[in-house]
């Protein structure tokens, strides 16, 4: 049955921004620096692949290479379309309009959150738009580590220096969470707002289906998913992929467009390929990355499944020592 969260709550966990918090002195783990963050003076001279990542946050001198603190070999991503939004529910096209979660896709949130309340996660990435981010929140409530999503702002000095944790126990409580534009859904252009029947009755079905669809196509004034992939997919290379490959596991909380590029590049799907490719509301998906390569697992069924454990020895190991009294 769907756990049932008031709105009330939900404002204040997507509202509640961490004043109290700041990166530097929140990750004592060798996460990468989001490229962002290495804007911010940091000094890095290495490419992302070298840089260990909130090492350098926490010491800006510190420069040793990914592989000389490497966790493990392999690392597990998941990523979550957001659940549905107020402009799903009334079928308008929403791009990069921010629009929050019905209730329906709240519950779904949750429900991909029990699906992955056991797969490890280190790293929480979302786009900046506010259904992506509540997805990940509420997702998070699901999981059994229990630790709390916080919401890393950098964009200036004194959000980062006001946003400071003191307590060690509650820095170990937490999981860090970069927002990015680069997975923000593709920018549908000129039928932003425009219903998706009303707009196929007006120019065709086959015009509309290939402005969703196709790759190459751009909407009125909008992004192709080529386009979208530019973006989404370098950030993903530049400040994601590191993360696995160092051996964080990452949770992506963002869109149909910016996941199917993203999905389109994990599994070499073709620009034919990828029109057929279609995303649910708050459906989570699981990739294992090892020796440089991407594993698709599907769509984890639930907590208990037992299949879960049984992707990897990783993942076997972290059931037992989160069931451990
Ligand atoms: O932006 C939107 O309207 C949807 O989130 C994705 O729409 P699509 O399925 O039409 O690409």
């Amino acid at each position: 049955m769907a756990t049932v969260v008031s709105h009330q709550a939900i404002g204040s966990i997507v509202s509640h921004r961490p004043s109290d918090f700041k990166a530097s002195q929140f990750l004592k783990e060798p996460l990468n620096v989001p490229m962002k963050f290495r804007h911010k003076g940091f000094k890095i001279k290495a490419t992302a692949s070298q840089i260990p990542i909130l090492d350098t946050v926490l010491s800006p001198s510190n420069n040793i290479p990914h592989e000389s603190k490497k966790k493990t070999n392999e690392a597990s991503l998941i990523l979550i379309r957001h659940g549905e939004s107020l402009w799903n529910e009334k079928n308008l096209f929403t791009g990069c309009v921010d629009v929050p979660l019905t209730e329906k896709g709240v519950a779904e949130a949750i429900e991909a959150g029990k699906r992955i309340s056991n797969i490890p996660v280190d790293l929480i990435f979302t786009s900046s738009l506010i259904r992506a981010q509540m997805t990940a929140m509420l997702a998070m409530t699901q999981h059994r580590c229990k630790k709390v999503p916080i919401i890393l702002h950098d964009e200036s000095e004194k959000a980062q220096t006001w946003s400071h944790v003191f307590s060690e126990e509650t820095r170990k409580q937490s999981i860090p969470v970069i927002a990015a534009w680069q997975l923000n859904e593709r920018m549908y252009g000129e039928l932003q707002g425009l219903n998706k029947k009303e707009t196929a009755e007006r120019y065709g079905t086959q015009q509309v289906h290939e402005w969703r669809r196709s790759y190459h196509i751009p909407p009125p004034k909008g992004e192709s998913l080529e386009m979208c992939a530019e973006r989404a997919v370098a950030y993903f290379e530049d400040n994601i992929q590191p993360e696995l490959a160092f051996g964080n596991n990452v949770l992506i909380a963002a869109h149909g467009n910016s996941l199917r590029s993203i999905i389109m590049y994990l599994d070499k799907l073709t620009s034919q390929e990828v029109t057929s490719l279609e995303l649910s509301t708050g459906l989570p998906l699981l990739y294992i990355f090892k020796d440089r390569k991407f594993m698709r697992r599907g769509s984890p069924v639930g907590p208990t499944e037992a299949g879960v454990y049984a992707y990897t020895k990783r993942l076997a190991s972290t059931d037992r020592s989160l069931t451990r009294p």
